[in-house]
């Protein structure tokens, strides 16, 4: 549905030039829900942007549901975008038109006419769930509200791609889930691809099947989003993970507990589908001279299916808790020796 070739960004200006996209090569599937991830200053925007040329690559070719979106412009590209809806953070609704007028916009830009307009307006009030509201304005809604316009709006047109840019970054966290269930709830009941660009691993967590993790322009790491939270590769993903696997109030517990307990080994587990179902700790304390206290644990679910962290510290001898350790590996769920600085 979308190829990207070897694209690049570089933005030259007076005072030096940034090279905001690297060499990037991404295949985004049709009907998936891509999620890119990044720190500040990645390259997020740019990437996203690219996609229905807000910005243009410098070189590479980039291809959106059969056009080379990359090398088209005036007419076609127009027409091109009609089939490319985006929304934004802080929404980018007109001020001075109701939330029907707001929908209606980009239905009038492509020439349809009033009745089909009207109809075509109810339904996408009601797709994104906006009943009663149409004759209020943008300042008279919450963030929530204002977000399923902009996405009421980003529909109108039947497009075949949702940008979606930093959508839930200005909502709090009750809000955030709402929207995140309206797009999951969007992408199957139409159909349609989305490719969204976040800092938060929740975001990704909760609605993306694949993700790719960029740093400094470069994508530095992609896959399956299960699979990037059981097995991150790189260190920046690494720390991704840790933002949904580990709460500040766990590390603090565990911080704690090393300090109270220096002697023992803190290991966490994470395990995914069936290996959670395995009596695990029980077969450790019945087969090894070791104690085994639990400390924290969670079970996250993602589109594909769910995996679990648990925090547990093995006191006992050392070369018991290596052979307890080996155990563990030998029955498929990953292991790491934690060591928290103090
Ligand atoms: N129009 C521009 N002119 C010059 N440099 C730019 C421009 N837009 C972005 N950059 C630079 O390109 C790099 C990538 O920026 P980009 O906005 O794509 O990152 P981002 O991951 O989306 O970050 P943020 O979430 O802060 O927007 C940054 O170093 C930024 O300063």
């Amino acid at each position: 549905m979308i190829l990207l070739e070897n694209v690049q960004k570089i933005y030259r200006s007076k005072s030096g030039t940034v090279t905001a996209v690297h060499d990037a090569n991404l295949e985004i599937r049709q009907g998936e829900i891509f999620g890119i991830i990044g720190y500040s200053g990645a390259g997020k925007s740019s990437l996203i942007r690219m996609l229905n040329q807000l910005e243009k690559p410098t070189s590479g070719r980039i291809t959106v549901a059969g056009r080379l979106i990359s090398a088209i412009r005036g007419k076609e590209l127009r027409k091109a975008r009609q089939e490319i809806g985006m929304i934004f953070q802080h929404f980018n609704l007109l001020w001075s038109r109701t939330v029907r007028e707001n929908i209606a916009f980009p239905l009038e830009i492509a020439g349809v006419p009033k009745e089909a307009r009207q109809k075509r307006v109810d339904e996408l009030i009601r797709l994104v769930g906006l009943e009663g509201r149409g004759d209020a304005y943008p300042s008279q809604l919450s963030g929530g509200q204002k977000q399923r316009v902009g996405i009421a709006r980003a529909l109108a047109n039947n497009p075949k791609v949702l940008l979606c840019d930093e959508a839930t970054s200005a909502l709090d966290p009750q809000t955030t889930d709402s929207i995140l269930d309206l797009l999951v709830d969007i992408n199957e009941r139409l159909g349609l691809t989305i490719v969204l660009i976040t800092h938060e691993m929740h975001v990704i967590r909760k609605i993306c099947h694949r993700v790719a993790v960029i740093e400094s322009g470069n994508i530095v790491e992609q896959g399956e989003v299960l699979e990037v939270f059981k097995h991150p590769k790189h260190a920046t993903t690494k720390k991704f993970v840790q933002q949904v696997t580990e709460s500040d109030e766990a590390r603090e517990t565990i911080g704690q507990l090393l300090h109270k307990y220096p002697d023992g080994t803190i290991v966490k587990l994470t395990f995914v589908g069936d290996a959670a179902e395995k009596p695990l700790i029980t077969d450790l304390i019945r087969h090894f001279e070791v104690d085994v206290n639990i400390l924290q644990g969670e079970i996250s679910q993602t589109q594909k299916g769910s995996y679990g962290t648990l925090f547990v510290q093995l006191q006992g001898e050392n070369e018991e808790i290596v052979r307890a350790i080996a155990f563990i590996r030998g029955k498929m769920v990953e292991v790491e020796v934690v060591e928290y600085e103090q």
